[in-house]
């Protein structure tokens, strides 16, 4: 374990991501949608993503599209009620920031205001403007490029994106754009390895990766896939570090065969009547009194 549950965790800032690329330390990032992963992965990681993800991960959605600020709110709610020492960042759900800038800083303004240290949004050139707008009201803004989930209708499925000179070379223009319009990181999704390497060097802003290769500033993965309680096809870029579904199946079917069995409760799990309650208890009868 990283930490000294002791004392407090100090609390991570923007200007402390900035000085961790420069001088080399990887950043690590994941998601909560809930109090339970917001404890459990606090202590272990820098920023703490309520992902628009909660759509297909918890709420059983195709993809991402259905997602509203309402939901974000609530899940955010939870996540920031632990009151994390991770960098909190929440997801700017699909239409949340495309309508207009008074629209986009008023979702945005909520979720700081509801305890996130900043908002992730997807896409570059055509988004530029609502960048601004936030950064312009003091919101720090995240950004996210390449396989962005949102666009899933536009890319005909989520495929890996940046794989041609024309797509490559846009992303890096957009990465750079984006960094201009005060972007204070950037998530590099499913793209080539070569391309977010090019993107970490020049950019003075971290990047994180999420199938984008070793050679950026950091990683982010959804909680779920890493604990492995996502079931179905699980993206190439996902590695799985436990059977959580599987472990968490394994633990329920015991209790579920204790109960079956009268193993559980124990008479550790159980109240008992104060000794002189026994006797009364024991004598008790229903009454024939049919008033009442
Ligand atoms: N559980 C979960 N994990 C995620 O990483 C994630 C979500 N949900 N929901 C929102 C998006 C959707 N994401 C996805 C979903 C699927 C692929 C995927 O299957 N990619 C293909 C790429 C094939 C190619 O173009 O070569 C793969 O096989 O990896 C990638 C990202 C990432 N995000
Ligand atoms: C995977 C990350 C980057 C994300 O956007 C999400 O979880 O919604
Ligand atoms: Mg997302």
């Amino acid at each position: 374990m990283s930490h000294n549950s002791e004392q407090p965790l100090e609390r991570v800032t923007i200007p402390a991501l900035q000085q961790w690329k420069d001088k080399g330390r990887r950043v690590v990032m994941t998601t909560a949608y809930d109090a339970v992963a917001a404890r459990i992965a606090d202590p272990i990681v820098d920023i703490i993503l309520v992902g628009d993800s909660v759509g297909n991960v918890c709420l059983g959605f195709d993809n991402t599209l259905p997602v509203s600020v309402a939901m974000m709110n609530h899940h955010l709610e939870a996540v920031a009620r632990t009151r994390p020492h991770a960098l909190l960042v929440a997801d700017m759900p699909f239409l949340s920031f495309h309508v207009g800038s008074e629209d986009t800083i008023r979702n945005a303004g909520g979720f700081l205001q509801r305890g996130a240290d900043a908002v992730k949004l997807e896409g570059g050139a055509k988004r530029i403007e609502m960048v601004r707008a936030l950064v312009d009201c003091e919101i720090p803004v995240m950004g996210h490029l390449g396989l962005t989930p949102q666009s899933v209708n536009v890319m005909g499925g989520f495929k890996v994106q940046g794989r041609t000179t024309d797509t490559a070379l846009r992303l890096l223009d957009d990465a750079h754009r984006l960094q201009e319009a005060g972007c204070f990181a950037l998530v590099l999704e499913g793209i080539p390895a070569e391309l977010a390497a090019r993107a970490t060097e020049f950019l003075t802003i971290p990047t994180i990766g999420i199938g984008a290769g070793p050679d950026c500033s950091g990683q982010v993965l959804v909680f779920h896939d890493v604990l492995g309680l996502t079931e179905g096809h699980r993206p190439k870029f996902v590695r799985t570090y436990a059977n959580g579904f599987q472990l968490f199946q394994e633990a329920l079917s015991r209790w579920a065969a204790d109960i079956r069995k009268g193993a559980f409760p124990g008479s550790e799990e159980c109240y008992r009547l104060p000794d002189q309650l026994r006797h009364a208890v024991a004598n008790w009868a229903p009454s024939n009194s049919t008033t009442r």
